[in-house]
């Protein structure tokens, strides 16, 4: 997987790479990032990448000529690779409060491409003329407001990452799993099995399995009801058999 940024902060991005799981699948080849700087693809003498909005209001714009010529050029760079002369369809990712809210699904959807060019913007934006003519998606983390588009970046090639077959250990990969499932995390709990005077749960010291599973699934069903209820409705309509089972337990036990 090939991770391409435009930025006018490539530092930021490069730091953020480096540091996490993605910098250790970086060394085992099976990322690369290359975060490009937008100003360095402005015509002006004066390496302006930005300017005021037609129509008034505060703030500034970045222009469309920098972002347009940094994209092709990654663009050039992707068909040299993979020696394609032909009109690759990159996927070009906006990262925009405008765009479609980011998603384990879409994370996983993402994580099959080869390469992914992620558009960070600054200000107040960029010219809608050139978003129209390169990008592909546009993609929102959440509802609140932020300074560029660089972090957002940072979260979803740090989600679609792990994803990717390889990136993560097998040890690693089982954290994931209980999204997968799409239930919230059970508590849990680690040494000592007294602090400040709070006991662990007795059934995790039990050693029986199948009652530690049966206590996490509750816990998890628990916390998803109360927390996110949409996700705890689309889980039960998936799992019918646990609530019948569930069910009968009970009517035995009565
Ligand atoms: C109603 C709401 C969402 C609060 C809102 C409404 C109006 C503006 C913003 C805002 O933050 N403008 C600044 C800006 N944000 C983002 O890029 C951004 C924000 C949030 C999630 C994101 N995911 O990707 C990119 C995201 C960075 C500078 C370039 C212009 C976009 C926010």
């Amino acid at each position: 997987m090939f991770f391409h940024v435009l930025t006018l902060f490539p530092d930021m991005i490069r730091d953020g790479f480096t540091t996490s799981i993605l910098g250790r699948a970086a060394e085992k080849g099976i990322l690369s990032l290359e975060a490009v700087n937008i100003r360095d693809y402005t015509k002006s003498r004066h390496k302006k990448v930005d300017d005021y909005p037609y129509g008034g209001g505060a703030g500034m714009l970045m222009q469309a000529q920098p972002v347009y010529d940094a994209c092709q050029a990654v663009i050039e760079g992707i068909q040299t690779r993979k020696k394609t002369a032909g009109e690759e369809k990159v996927r070009v990712i906006y990262l925009t409060p405008t765009g479609q809210v980011f998603s384990q699904q879409l994370a996983r959807e993402l994580a099959r491409e080869e390469d992914l060019i992620f558009l960070c913007g600054h200000y107040e934006g960029i010219d809608e003329r050139v978003l129209q003519r390169i990008v592909t998606d546009y993609v929102s983390i959440g509802d609140y407001v932020l300074t560029g588009g660089e972090l957002p970046a940072m979260v979803m090639m740090d989600a679609i990452a792990r994803n990717v077959p390889g990136v993560l250990g097998n040890e690693e990969s089982a954290q994931t799993e209980s999204f997968d499932d799409g239930l919230l995390e059970y508590p849990q709990y680690t040494r000592p099995e007294i602090w400040e005077g709070e006991r662990v749960p007795e059934v995790l010291l039990s050693g029986d399995h199948a009652k530690v599973e049966e206590w996490r699934l509750e816990k998890s069903l628990a916390k998803t009801k109360e927390v996110r209820p949409e996700l705890y409705e689309s889980w039960a309509e998936s799992h019918q058999e646990y609530f019948v089972k569930k069910a009968k337990k009970e009517e035995r036990l009565r």
